[in-house]
């Protein structure tokens, strides 16, 4: 499913309007239909008492025409408007008319400071069964305050169900980001499609579950193909060659491990190996290769002169250069260490590597300094940085990242005409071209070391066994954040280690192949 941005569902909204002849009261009338819908399955309506906190944009007026649908169905409803209803416009303007001459208790908090109606709030609350969250949706424009601060705070101390219409109220509807403060729902319906803020942390969690209704948008406008930015679902794999042979499912050169790091080398590779790749041969410092080869013996070894501090020489360049040349693909950086000899070999190695290159952890170190490197290659780049990776490539603060993840990994997949994955929760996939992914398997207990090795290997089988480049890349971030929620399902995400991971990847992989179109629809419902 496409997930759009804030402006893009205005534009949404405006084709609708002007080029359909959907008019704002359909989509309005559409959208209350919709919450109803979630509320019918989730809560029950009828006999059931309702607070609906509605805010002045359009957001309250969908809180309007639920008021009047939950009356209508024999519902008992209190409205609560916070701020004068004189500057209702269009479709709410319509709805405010409609509900103020209906049998359906209205109160009005227009005071900046709503203290003194605190106490008879809080009563309704008490009393009620189910608290609507329609104070505001994608037209938060600032930090909540005052008496729009105090409600959302009420909301989130009733321990009542709460139904959030559009989005929580206070997240940004771009970024998922918490302005001031913002309701933790139970549930969210949103309209046309999730807006990005629905998909990205911590607007997701808050969010709780989330349902979407197309509110009779023509699907030409919510299939664009302007609209860039989609769920990571899975992708079908090829078929499993029965007649095949360790060579028939690729053929990958890890460039990875140093006196310090023995795990990263072993995470890799395996990695691939577990996935479902076929030959993983791995060039590493040789005096460290023993103690990989006790934990998988399966690979293939090319040891490597060393550098004084352990890490792979720079001398060894032309005879890796040379290994290179026959492989489907090459993965350099996991545990390499930022010793300098080794960072000018890795930055020598991406210029002259002419197969598919990943690059991750101290591979992307290296190269920050020098990111033309990347952008002048003609094979396709991949590169899978954590935030603070993510922050030497961009020269921006990990806050600031953290900020506006989707824009810029997209603006930074673009410059460096490389694929980006932007690791966390809710990992980010962009290509060169302007796609983002959102990938939603995975669990916090997956932020463990060695779990991005785990994924590096997990991308490069992905190729090994057939899917195109662009493909492998999602599907390796889907399958390996599977492995994570299959450990966290038999073990709990408290403990996950790289290993976890790694051993539940066969199977994460069988079920991508058996079940992926039911994995795929798991975190959206599609309602009316
Ligand atoms: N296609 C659709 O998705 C449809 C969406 N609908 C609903 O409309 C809202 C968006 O409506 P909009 O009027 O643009 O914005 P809001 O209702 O979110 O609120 C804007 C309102 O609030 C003021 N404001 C903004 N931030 C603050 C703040 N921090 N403190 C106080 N006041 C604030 C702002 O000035 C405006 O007055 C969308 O989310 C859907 O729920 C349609 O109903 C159907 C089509
Ligand atoms: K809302």
């Amino acid at each position: 499913m496409k997930i759009c941005s804030v402006a893009e569902i205005r534009e949404m909204d405006r084709a609708a309007i002007e080029e359909f002849g959907i008019i704002e009261e359909i989509l309005m009338e559409n959208a209350g239909q919709g919450a109803c819908s979630v509320l019918l399955e989730q809560t029950g309506i009828k006999d059931k008492k309702f607070c609906i906190f509605c805010g002045i944009g359009n957001n309250g007026g969908d809180g309007l025409v639920i008021a009047r649908k939950l009356h209508s169905y024999g519902a008992e409803v209190k409205v609560f408007i916070l701020s004068d209803p004189v500057k209702y416009k269009g479709a709410a303007k319509t709805n405010y008319k409609i509900v103020s001459q209906l049998p359906v208790p209205v109160e009005v908090i227009d005071s900046p400071d709503m203290l003194q109606s605190k106490t008879g709030i809080k009563n309704h609350i008490n009393c009620c069964d189910i608290i609507i969250d329609a104070v505001f949706g994608t037209g938060l424009s600032r930090n909540t305050e005052g008496r729009y601060k105090d409600i959302i705070e009420l909301i989130n101390t009733s321990q009542k169900k709460v139904l959030s219409i559009d989005i929580p109220s206070g997240v940004n509807g771009d970024t998922g980001r918490i302005m001031g403060n913002a309701v933790r729902a139970d549930f969210t319906i949103t309209f046309g499609l999730p807006k990005t803020g629905n998909m990205l942390y911590p607007g997701y969690e808050l969010g709780g579950k989330l349902y979407v209704s197309h509110i009779s948008f023509p699907r030409s406008l919510y299939k664009s193909e302007t609209i860039k930015t989609s769920v990571n679902t899975p992708v079908s794999l090829p078929p499993r060659n029965s007649n095949g042979h360790k060579g028939s499912f690729g053929d990958v050169l890890f460039i990875a491990g140093s006196g310090s790091y023995y795990g990263a080398p072993y995470f890799s590779a395996c990695g691939f190996l577990k996935s479902g790749g076929g030959y993983s041969r791995l060039a590493s410092p040789r005096s460290i290769i023993p103690f990989i080869a006790a934990r998988c013996s399966e690979i293939v070894f090319i040891p490597q002169s060393e550098t004084v501090s352990g890490s792979i020489a720079y001398e060894n360049k032309n005879a890796i250069l040379a290994q290179t040349q026959k492989r489907n693909m090459v993965v350099l950086g996991p545990g390499l260490s930022l010793e300098k000899e080794t960072r000018q070999l890795a930055q020598e190695l991406t210029e002259k590597i002419d197969v598919p290159l990943l690059i991750d952890g101290d591979g992307i170190t290296a190269l920050s300094s020098n990111l033309s490197i990347i952008q002048k290659r003609i094979p396709p780049t991949i590169l899978t940085p954590h935030p603070g990776e993510m922050s030497s490539i961009t020269g921006m603060s990990v806050k600031e990242i953290e900020a506006d993840r989707i824009k810029i990994v997209q603006d930074t997949a673009e410059k460096l005409n490389a694929i980006i994955v932007l690791k966390g929760a809710h990992t980010l996939i962009a290509y060169p071209e302007g796609r983002v992914y959102i990938n939603m398997t995975g669990n916090s207990g997956m932020g463990t070391p060695g779990s991005g090795d785990v994924l590096t290997g997990a991308v490069a089988a992905m190729f090994g066994i057939g899917l195109n480049i662009e493909d492998s890349v999602r599907m390796g971030v889907f399958i390996h954040g599977l492995s994570g929620d299959l450990a966290a399902e038999q073990y709990g995400k408290d403990g996950i280690t790289a290993q976890d991971i790694l051993d539940f990847l066969p199977l994460a992989v069988k079920k991508a192949r058996e079940k992926g179109h039911e994995l795929s629809s798991k975190t959206i419902r599609s309602i009316f």
